[in-house]
């Protein structure tokens, strides 16, 4: 796989992208995001040039970025430098923990990288990517992913599991004109209700881009705590490429039970802790995109519970939900690993600011994508329980995937 990132950013962000750029080539860690129903885009740079990996303690961290793997140790992005902006990408001037100094110097230095629109970062020798690649990327078809399927069906059936999320890669060679920080923008037009992000990590050599809409921990500033339990899937389009009406949307028993057992993961976590004083409203029909959804949202008032670590506490028991992996969750993780071809790597993972404006947003990195040089590997996965079909498991991750596909592609 080639390691050269070319990249062109488009002239219609020239803050955000001369940022980008700059970021690129001095291999600083960046997240770009805008979180769902908003407007803003907020960044910020990690000037340490690398990421820390550490526990997500809301209670404990500085302003940044998490981003967690599905397994293993979470990274966390300082937020050293700090930029917002409105919906034209004019700078709304902020700063954290960064100095005014530091800011100087790296905005001089991005003077270098501007207005050179046809300049093309290549950070191939000065930062080798170490993922190992164990898995095969990208080698999915319709009969071996079916293959997949009726395994799961098979274990849920001797009773070793009642539900697992098996997941499939897609692998696109992008064209010469992608533009990274264009498609970016792209998905905020598209997606309003998402957590639209990009993400470059100079240690892996790559960049994630996505526009999920699973909360999986979110603490407002007035101590609001919120999660969600996501599941079910269908087209939000009919055949005739019109948006189904919402109340027109009728769900089977499959889905229904399959998004249930979310719900039930996410109880038994409060129940865990002891923690009775949540308001569930749901299951609803929501719309993300080009796919429905089943939806109940939870909300914890941290301050009347006198709980202010509910977030960090939940956020340990939560991840990763039956959502993306099964349930029990041993077991699940267990015939994920035996039978998925790939390495999730940070696709179902997390990812999202913590205590930036006194708030801490995370999503399940869902309809993601990471982009390796001119390549892109697309993420998508469903959930399996005893009713499902493997034709239209392999249909539901194909408009998991067009999610993205579609918009930037
Ligand atoms: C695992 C994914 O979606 C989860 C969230 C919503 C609906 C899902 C489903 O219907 O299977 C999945 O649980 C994915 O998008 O890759």
């Amino acid at each position: 796989m080639s390691l050269t990132s070319e990249i062109h950013i488009s002239t219609k962000s020239p803050k955000i992208k001369n940022l980008w750029q700059t970021a690129l080539h001095e291999g600083f860690p960046i997240a770009l995001w805008r979180l769902p129903k908003t407007t803003e885009k907020q960044l910020i740079i990690d000037l340490s040039g690398h990421v820390s990996r550490t526990k997500i303690d809301l209670e404990e961290l500085p302003s940044g970025f998490a981003m967690s793997p599905f397994e293993g140790e979470s990274l966390f992005l300082k937020g050293d430098l700090y930029y917002r902006f409105d919906a034209e990408n004019q700078e709304i001037d902020q700063n954290l923990s960064g100095t005014n100094s530091e800011k100087e110097v790296f905005e001089k230095q991005y003077l270098t990288y501007a207005d050179n629109e046809e300049q093309k970062v290549s950070h191939e020798e000065t930062h080798p990517n170490f993922i190992t690649e164990e898995k095969h990327f990208g080698l999915y078809n319709e009969m071996l992913f079916a293959e997949m399927v009726s395994n799961a069906v098979t274990s849920i059936e001797q009773g070793d599991v009642q539900k697992v999320v098996l997941s499939r890669t897609k692998n696109v060679t992008l064209s010469d004109d992608f533009e990274v920080i264009e498609a970016f923008q792209k998905l905020c037009n598209t997606y309003a209700n998402a957590f639209v992000s990009l993400v470059y990590l100079p240690e892996y050599n790559c960049f994630w881009l996505g526009a999920t809409p699973e909360t999986l921990v979110s603490v407002d500033k007035e101590g609001k705590f919120r999660t969600m339990s996501l599941a079910g899937t269908q087209s939000a389009i009919d055949e005739n490429g019109n948006t189904l009406c919402i109340n027109s949307i009728r769900w089977s028993h499959k889905e229904i039970e399959e998004q249930a057992f979310v719900s039930r993961y996410i109880i038994e976590c409060f129940k865990k802790i002891r923690l009775r004083e949540y308001l569930e409203s749901g299951p609803k029909t929501v719309q993300a995109g080009n796919l429905m959804h089943l939806r109940t949202d939870y909300v914890v008032d941290t301050k009347e519970v006198n709980f202010p670590q509910l977030g960090t506490v939940m956020l340990e028991l939560l991840h990763p939900t039956s959502a993306v992996c099964g349930m029990p969750k041993i077991p699940a993780l267990k015939i994920i690993a035996e039978q998925e071809l790939h390495n999730r790597e940070f696709y179902s993972g997390f990812l999202g600011p913590v205590n930036i404006q006194e708030e801490s947003h995370l999503f399940v990195n869902l309809r993601t994508m990471k982009v390796v040089g001119n390549e892109a590997v697309f993420y998508a996965g469903c959930g399996i329980t005893e009713d499902s079909n493997p034709v239209k498991e392999w249909y539901e991750t194909e408009m998991k995937i067009q999610t993205l596909m579609k918009v930037i592609v």
